[in-house]
């Protein structure tokens, strides 16, 4: 069987979603993960946006052993210089360059006629060349281009010395067929197209991106872009838990295979969605809630009887976890440790401690802990980044003819401090007792309320979107307590923000 190659791009074009912002250590904590799911190439970002994305993808360079590590770059020298810079600590450094090549965005957005632009690719490769052999080009928009230019660019970049070349339908406008024989007609229009991998890039826009980069995989293609949980610019791109379970359920159909360890897709599906903050819908092929589950009489009968009759993958094999061990109040930190271990965690030191304070105190207020708890605990507990303020308590009362009044108590720098408010509703309450103590031009621009488990102890997650210098940052908070949740989730959006523009100030 070939192999397939799988490019990830979660950390870039998934971060390209409105209102993603993932920190440093929400970045390396995805991409240790990717690492362990098997992808063959994390794109890290794309250096030169910000000091911010600059930092991230260093520190992935740094920390993540295992795939290659690729930066995105324009077709310029600093953007490449700035790519290298982070990237050269890689042990598998990729530079990763794009140009458009359709008439639309050569005329309209860079201004340059097709010489120049076939000149700008052909510079830019040879440049980064001289950093590494390991070179992706990306002809963006190639799918609504010329054909006979698209082939004279991948030609020539080929001839400069790049090693991948991507064709992405970059604005999700084709279709499976369609798609199929493009990249077949690049295959037989290209002379020296047997010295590349070429690679396919699609997004969702009319929801065909799975089905397009199948296609193009029958028709030549080696490498497939994805990002967890289909999350990306607009619509999104492939998923990349779609794409590889359609290679190996259908894999004697395709006869094609990838690297990737199924039983850590959940799992990774699971920390995208929690730090993203991008909620997997529930009826979401392979990841969904509902993925697995069978509501009616005529299919529980079904799959009771042979589970083949309904089901064309099993559930474990993606890593859905079936639990013997129940954990609760009497459970000690050894059950702990190993419950957390079998979901993917590596604990140990101060991040196990304060990941078991957390726990117990959970347990005072809830009497079974789930996985979907314990992962909702820990993805928020470890991964929070710096906290400048520190949520410590909230009272508050509201009700019918009653003015919603919260009294909140924050630490700054190791101090209490406390503040109220009155609202009209007691989320508004509390987030402005909040303000009255962070007092930085924040505001809320969305809000949004999920619960982790079902039953009436179920954990309240709420995710919240803060606008802070004309930048959205996103907040988690979980409890069983909803307004606790809330206040949880805007402190968080709030840490983010400050400590996150300060990175990309560059103080
Ligand atoms: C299809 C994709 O996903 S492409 C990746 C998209 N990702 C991002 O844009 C990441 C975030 N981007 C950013 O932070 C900023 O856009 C930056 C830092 C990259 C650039 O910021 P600015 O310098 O202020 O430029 P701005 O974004 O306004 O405009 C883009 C410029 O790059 C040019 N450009 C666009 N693509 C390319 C390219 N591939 N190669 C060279 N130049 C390019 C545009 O023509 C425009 O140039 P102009 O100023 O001469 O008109
Ligand atoms: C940068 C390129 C690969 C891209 O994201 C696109 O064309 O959609
Ligand atoms: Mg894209």
């Amino acid at each position: 069987m070939d192999n397939i190659f799988i490019f990830d791009t979660t950390l870039r074009d998934g971060e390209q979603s409105p209102g993603v912002t993932l920190n440093l250590k929400e970045k390396v904590a995805i991409a240790k993960q990717l690492a362990k799911l098997g992808v063959d190439c994390i794109e890290a970002g794309f250096p030169i946006a910000s000091p911010g994305d600059f930092e991230s993808v260093k520190a992935i360079a740094e920390s993540v052993e295992g795939p290659e590590i690729a930066g995105l770059c324009r077709a310029n020298k600093k953007d490449i210089d700035r790519a290298w810079e982070a990237l050269k600590v890689a042990k598998k450094p990729r530079i990763h360059i794009f140009l458009a090549t359709s008439p639309i965005h050569m005329k309209h957005k860079l201004n340059k006629t097709s010489e120049e632009v076939l000149k700008m690719a052909v510079e830019a490769v040879s440049y980064a060349k001289s950093f590494t052999e390991n070179i992706e080009f990306s002809a963006e928009d190639a799918f609504r281009s010329e054909m006979n230019f698209l082939c004279e660019v991948v030609e020539a970049v080929i001839d400069a010395g790049a090693t991948t070349v991507n064709i992405p339908d970059t604005v999700g406008y084709a279709t499976p067929d369609e798609f199929g024989k493009f990249i077949k007609t690049i295959h037989e229009k290209v002379p020296n197209i047997d010295k590349a991998i070429i690679s396919v890039h699609c997004h969702n826009d009319l929801g065909m991106a799975t089905a397009n980069s199948l296609a193009a995989m029958e028709n030549g293609a080696r490498q497939i872009e994805v990002a967890m949980n289909g999350i990306g610019e607009r619509a999104g791109n492939a998923a990349l838990e779609e794409v590889v379970m359609s290679i190996y359920t259908r894999r004697h159909y395709y006869n094609k295979k990838t690297n990737i360890n199924l039983g850590e897709i959940y799992r990774t599906s699971k920390l995208v969605s929690h730090l993203s903050g991008m909620q997997i819908q529930p009826n979401k092929s392979v990841v969904g809630r509902n993925a697995f589950a069978h509501e009616s009489g005529v299919h529980q009968d079904g799959v009771l009887k042979e589970r083949e009759t309904y089901e064309i993958m099993n559930p474990e094999m993606i890593g859905i976890h079936v639990n013997n061990i129940v954990l609760g109040k009497h459970s000690g930190r050894h059950a702990f440790k190993t419950q957390l271990k079998d979901l993917g965690y590596e604990l140990e030191g101060e991040g196990l401690n304060s990941a078991f304070d957390r726990f117990k105190e959970l347990c005072d207020r809830k009497k079974e802990i789930s996985d979907e708890d314990l992962i909702a605990l820990v993805d928020s507990e470890i991964l929070k980044g710096p906290e400048t303020y520190k949520f410590a308590f909230i009272h508050f009362s509201s009700g019918t003819n009653v003015t919603p009044t919260a009294t909140i108590g924050v630490e700054v720098e190791g101090k209490l401090v406390e503040a109220a408010a009155c609202a009209e509703g007691i989320v508004e309450a509390t987030y402005a007792a909040i303000n009255n103590i962070v007092k930085e031009e924040i505001t809320l621009a969305d809000y949004s309320i999920n619960s982790v488990t079902s039953g009436k102890d179920a954990q309240g997650e709420v995710i919240v979107k803060a606008l802070y210098k004309d930048k959205s940052f996103t907040g988690r908070g979980i409890s069983v307590d909803v307004i606790e949740a809330s206040a949880r989730a805007y402190i968080n959006a709030i840490n983010k923000a400050i400590n996150m523009t300060k990175v990309s100030e560059g103080k």
